[in-house]
C-alpha cells in the first residue's frame, strides 16, 4: 500500500520511508502541503497519509480541511504527526479532519499500529467502493457508476467539443443459452462477453453492465468511424470466439450492438444519447441480430 509522508524536514521523511518500508509499505513523498495536493489530484492516490503540522505554505490542518471538503467521493486516512502535544492540539487536528494523532518524538512500535489500524480502514473502504461500483458477476461497472462516469465524460465531451460515442450490446437469444446449458453456464457466458469486451477496448473506455445481459460502452473521444471499428472489433470477437467450458463445450454466442455519436444540440444530456443508442439496438435485434446499426 502507498503511504503519502508529508513533511517538510528531510530527516524526518527518510526515517519515516525506511520504517515505513521495513513494514512492507511503499512510501512516497511530498515535502510540502502544496506538493501533497497536486499528488493527492492525480490518478490512482495514496489513501493514507502521514502529515506534518507545520510546514511553509498549507499547513497540516489546513491540508486535512480541503481534502475533507473535496467531493469527488475520493477517501483519505489522515495521521497527523507532529511536534505538538496535548488535547488542545488532538482536539483541533481531528476537527480538522485528521482521523489519528501522534506526538513527535514517537515510539516506532506505536507509529507501526497506528498505520496499521490505517491500512484496515483504507482497505476497507476499498472493499466498500468495489462492492457499491462493481457488477459482481462480471466485475464491469454496475449501472449506477457507469451512469456516473457517463455523466463526466459526457461533460467533459461537451467542455471540449471532443466526440463521444456510446453503444448498447446486448447478447442475442441469451435465453436460449440458459435454457439450454442452464444459468451457471449462462453466468459464465456473460463473463465471457465482458472479457472480450475489455480485450477489445482502450484503457480509457467504460464498460457498465445495464440489464441482464445488456452492457453500456462509453468511448471518449471518439469519432462514428473510430466507434463503428470498435464495435465491429467486438462483434465478430464474440462472433468468433466461443466460451469454452471446462469440459471443452463451446459456448457460441452473438451481439447485437446499436451506437450513437453524441451531438451536443441534439443530446442535453445522457438520456437521449441512450435512448438513440437503444433504438439503433432494437433495429439491430429487428432486423436479423448479430450487427451493429448507427443511430440517425
Ligand atoms: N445466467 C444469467 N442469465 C441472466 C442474468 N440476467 C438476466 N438473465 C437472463 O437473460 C435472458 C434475457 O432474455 P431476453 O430479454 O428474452 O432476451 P434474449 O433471449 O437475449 O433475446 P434477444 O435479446 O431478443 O436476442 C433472460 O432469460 C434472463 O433470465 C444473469 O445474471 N445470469
Amino acid at each position: 500500500m502507498d503511504v503519502l509522508i508529508v513533511d517538510d524536514d528531510p530527516i524526518t521523511r527518510l526515517a519515516l520511508c525506511a520504517a515505513l518500508e521495513e513494514w512492507g509499505l511503499n512510501p512516497v513523498v511530498a515535502e510540502s502541503g502544496n506538493r501533497a495536493l497536486e499528488m493527492l489530484e492525480q490518478d490512482n492516490p495514496p489513501h493514507l497519509l502521514i502529515l506534518d503540522w507545520s510546514m511553509p505554505g498549507i499547513s497540516g490542518p489546513e491540508l486535512c480541511k480541503i481534502l475533507r471538503a473535496r467531493d469527488d467521493g475520493q477517501f483519505f486516512y489522515i495521521l497527523m504527526l507532529t511536534g505538538k502535544e496535548g488535547n488542545e492540539a488532538v482536539i483541533e487536528a481531528m476537527e480538522a479532519g485528521a482521523d489519528d494523532f501522534l506526538s513527535k518524538p514517537f515510539d516506532h512500535r506505536v507509529l507501526k499500529v497506528r498505520i496499521a489500524a490505517g491500512s484496515r480502514i483504507v482497505r476497507l473502504e476499498q472493499t466498500l467502493n468495489q462492492l457499491a461500483s462493481r457488477d459482481s458477476l462480471t466485475q464491469c461497472w454496475n449501472r449506477r457508476m457507469i451512469d456516473e462516469l457517463f455523466d463526466s465524460t459526457l461533460a467533459e465531451a461537451r467542455r471540449k467539443g471532443s466526440a463521444l460515442c456510446v453503444m448498447m450490446v446486448d447478447i442475442d437469444h441469451f435465453k436460449a443459452i440458459n435454457d439450454t446449458y442452464g444459468h451457471a453456464i449462462g453466468d459464465t457466458a456473460l463473463q465471457h462477453m465482458v472479457a472480450i469486451l475489455n480485450q477489445n477496448l482502450r484503457e480509457y473506455d467504460q464498460v457498465g453492465r445495464y440489464g441482464g445481459e445488456e452492457f453500456i460502452v462509453v468511448l471518449p473521444t471518439t469519432d462514428r468511424d473510430s466507434a463503428w471499428g470498435i464495435a465491429e472489433r467486438v462483434r465478430s470477437a464474440v462472433e468468433y470466439q466461443p466460451s469454452v467450458l471446462s469440459d471443452g463445450r463451446e459456448i457460441s454466442m452473438t451481439v447485437s450492438i446499436g451506437l450513437a455519436m453524441f451531438e451536443p444540440k441534439r443530446d442535453p444530456d445522457r438520456r437521449s444519447l441512450m435512448e438513440r443508442a437503444d433504438q439503433a439496438l432494437y433495429k439491430a435485434k429487428r432486423s436479423g441480430r448479430n450487427r451493429i446499426i448507427v443511430a440517425d
